[in-house]
């Protein structure tokens, strides 16, 4: 697709373990042939247990953390060959990151001018002048009084702080912001100002937009598509009003079902067992150790993408050897389910 802002293609990132020390084999095997394309102006959601990969998922895709093999495209350009200045200068203005904690992700003795100032001096972004009316400008866009400019982060409410880091992450006009559990740290009260405030400006600035959640309701209330994440494998991306009812995932269904409120009334698919450990994570399909239709091809081999529904094409697409049927009713999967789990448990 020539229009992409970022596009992976068989991306991986592997840590080594704390434990493993530096002769060790043993690897985290936090995202693992990754590919995603993301398009100007959408709205992409990722879900996903703890631990699953959402995080590097996000740092990759912004160009802070190099994939230990496969590659990272920037408007074509695979970022992690060009030589550091210009991958700076991509990285800089190609996307912005917004973090969960903006108490942390904040430097607590910099002002917020300052702070404000430091991507337009580093980006040598016109005169001292016309960057002090950005510095301006950036804090009307996300709605802070100019009378907290000189305010330090410690000085701030949370709200507020996450203003920062939001007008900070679009100095320099990224078409794409990525943001990591945005309110996830913040007061409840404070919550849904900051997703309409990204929603506005996503809308005013045209910008598209990742956005990392565990808040599975608000993925789906905010995104276009919402891409599915199991032990570092991306295993499903569905249009966000198709993830209900027509994921073809089973591991997507046991997710969506398993939140209160969501689909009421309806008791979450069971899954049996935990999750494995993203060191030796499991052959073939690493859900099928949990899913109530695994079988022998599941430990085999790693489905390949597959279409899904009318809107196949960039759509919806899944990774499952054994899929959901469209448009089959959650009741009956979770009777399926809670018949395999009462077989494996006898
Ligand atoms: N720097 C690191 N060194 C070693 N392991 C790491 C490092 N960063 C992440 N991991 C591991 O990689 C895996 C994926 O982590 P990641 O933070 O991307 O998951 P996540 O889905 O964002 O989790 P959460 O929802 O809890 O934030 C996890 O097993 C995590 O422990």
């Amino acid at each position: 697709m020539t229009d992409a802002l970022v596009q992976l293609k068989n991306t991986h990132v592997h840590h080594r373990t704390r434990t493993g020390g530096l002769l060790s084999r043993d690897r985290v095997h936090a995202l693992t042939a990754a590919d995603l394309t993301i398009a100007p102006g959408e709205t992409v959601g990722v879900v996903g247990e703890s631990g699953c990969g959402k995080s590097t998922l996000a740092k990759v895709l912004v160009g802070v953390q190099q994939p230990t093999t496969g590659t990272v495209e920037f408007g074509g350009r695979n970022l992690w060959t060009m030589p550091p200045a210009e991958r700076r200068a991509a990285v800089g203005t190609g996307a912005g990151m917004i973090f969960q904690d903006p108490s942390t992700a904040l430097n607590r003795r910099l002002t917020v001018r300052r702070i404000l100032r430091d991507p337009l001096d580093v980006h040598r972004r016109g005169t001292p002048a016309e960057r002090e009316d950005r510095v301006r400008e950036l804090m009307s866009l996300v709605g802070l009084p100019e009378v907290l400019a000189e305010g330090l982060p410690g000085q701030l409410s949370g709200g507020q702080r996450q203003r920062v880091a939001i007008a900070r992450a679009l100095a320099l006009n990224p078409r794409l912001v990525v943001a990591d559990e945005p309110t996830s740290a913040l007061d409840v009260s404070v919550r849904a100002q900051i997703l309409n405030l990204l929603l506005d400006l996503k809308e005013r600035l045209g910008l598209a937009l990742v956005f990392v959640s565990h808040d599975i309701q608000t993925v789906r209330r905010m995104s276009d598509r919402v891409i599915t994440m199991y032990l570092g494998r991306i295993v499903e991306e569905s249009p966000a009003d198709e993830v209900l009812t027509r994921s073809r995932h089973p591991y997507t269904r046991a997710l969506f079902s398993a939140t209160p409120g969501l689909l009421d009334p309806i008791d979450p698919i069971p899954l049996v067992g935990p999750v494995p450990s993203a060191t030796r994570p499991p052959s073939g399909c690493p859900f099928r150790t949990r899913c109530w239709k695994a079988d022998v091809e599941c430990a085999a081999r790693m489905p390949d993408f597959e279409q899904s529904g009318p809107t196949a094409g960039r759509g919806h697409r899944f990774r499952c050897h054994h899929p959901v049927d469209d448009g089959q009713s959650n009741h009956e999967l979770v009777a399926q389910a809670a018949a395999t789990a009462v077989t494996l448990e006898g």
